[in-house]
């Protein structure tokens, strides 16, 4: 099947192409101004990575190669500056381009570590997961964690091209693939019903790389994002909006020691912000039920344990919707129509949770 070419607007327009077999296209992505190439990729892609260098080093770059934690734990201040260190061996400089291979974790780090070298320099993603493919590598939101909270620090810094080879799929364990459609199923949520009525209609398929409409839900999830960080990059406003089941789920996450998927994490923190919406009168029972449903169905977790209410409370307080002390969530004034629910009352946060808990 042919490539697709999202484009993604603002100020520094890119696109994101997708395909199977589409590693050609890197050069293309990656420009004429580079000379070296700073390949960064999860230390258990190296079949990935060496492709990726191939197509580079034939198109005439010196390229320089590393390999990084797999997961969550390459989103570290320590990681970030080894980076840092070989970069400067590498002798990447403003013209140069940084290139990532990996999952979420991997282009938030390399992106970071972009955003920051010599004050910013390019960067393309190559993401190999599901949820690289159709959120992280899209948008520009670069991160690491520290101990206090997931993603406090980071930079705001568009790539200048993504390509999404849908080949890469084939090797990711079918738990980080599920995992990736809960951001698929949050696209559907806040902004496009088709990808709601699509995972409904074949539940099974929509867990496989190869599901009959696998690809369609890939590129209309990318269009959700690559629409709303068209609009407003620099989150001030709509972008809020993709944060739709984050202020739980972040907490969940840190609350994990990072050692929980992300997706999972989001999968349970949309169905706390149903309830919330439910609760204030803005979304209806039917359509909380259709989260569970649709969630459930494609394996994802729905509960969380009772206990842990007080400690997530206090962490969703770091989130980054939080101006001073008012907690700031999206919710639902129906599906499709993500708005921000600005303090919601301490009860109505408890009793919502309630109905998550083990
Ligand atoms: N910047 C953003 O806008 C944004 C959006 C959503 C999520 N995120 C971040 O993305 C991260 C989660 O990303 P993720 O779900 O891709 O997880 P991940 O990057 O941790 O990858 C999950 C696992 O899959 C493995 N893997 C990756 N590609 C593979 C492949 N092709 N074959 C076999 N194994 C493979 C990795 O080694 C890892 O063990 C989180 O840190 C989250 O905060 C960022
Ligand atoms: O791109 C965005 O904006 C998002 O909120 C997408 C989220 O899926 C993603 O997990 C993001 O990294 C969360 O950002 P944060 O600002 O809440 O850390
Ligand atoms: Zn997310």
């Amino acid at each position: 099947m042919t490539e697709t070419r999202i484009p993604v607007g603002g100020d520094q327009p890119y696109e994101v192409i997708v395909g199977t077999g589409v590693l050609g296209a890197l050069p293309d992505l990656v420009g004429k101004r580079a000379e070296t190439v700073a390949v960064i990729h999860d230390e258990r892609l190296g079949a990935v990575a060496r492709p990726v260098s191939r197509v580079l080093e034939d198109a005439g770059y010196r390229v320089a190669v590393t390999g990084v934690p797999s997961g969550e734990t390459a989103k570290d201040v320590s990681v970030l500056a080894g980076l840092w260190s070989w970069l400067a061996e590498s002798k990447v400089t403003r013209t140069d381009c940084v290139v990532s291979v990996g999952g979420g974790a991997v282009t938030d780090l390399a992106g970071f570590a972009a955003a920051s070298w010599l004050r910013g320099v390019p960067v393309v993603h190559v993401p190999t997961t599901l949820l690289g493919m159709v959120d992280a590598a899209v948008g520009g939101k670069t991160a690491i964690d520290i101990p206090e909270g997931k993603n406090l620090v980071g930079a705001f810094h568009p790539p200048a091209g993504v390509l999404a080879d849908l080949a890469t799929l084939e090797t990711l364990p079918r738990e980080d693939y599920v995992a990736g459609l809960a951001e698929v199923i949050k696209a559907g949520f806040i902004a496009d019903r088709e990808i709601l009525r699509l995972v409904e209609a074949d539940t099974d398929g929509a867990a496989k790389p190869h599901g009959a409409h696998a690809r369609e839900l890939v590129e209309r999830a990318i269009a959700v994002k690559a629409r709303v960080v068209s609009a407003d990059l620099r989150e001030s406003g709509l972008r809020e909006t993709l944060n739709y089941g984050h202020t739980l789920g972040h907490a969940i996450e840190k609350l994990q020691r990072y050692r929980f998927r992300h997706g999972d994490a989001v999968a349970i923190g949309m169905v706390f912000a149903a309830e919330v919406g439910r609760l204030a009168g803005r979304l209806k029972a039917a359509d909380v039920a259709l989260h569970r449903e649709l969630l459930t169905a494609v394996g994802l977790p729905v509960r969380y344990p009772k206990a842990a209410w007080p400690a997530l409370r206090e962490t969703m307080s770091l989130d980054k919707k939080t101006r001073g002390a008012r907690l700031r969530m999206v919710i639902l004034d129906g599906v499709g129509n993500p708005i921000i629910y600005d303090s919601p009352a301490e009860d109505l946060l408890a009793q919502a949770y309630l109905a998550v808990s083990a």
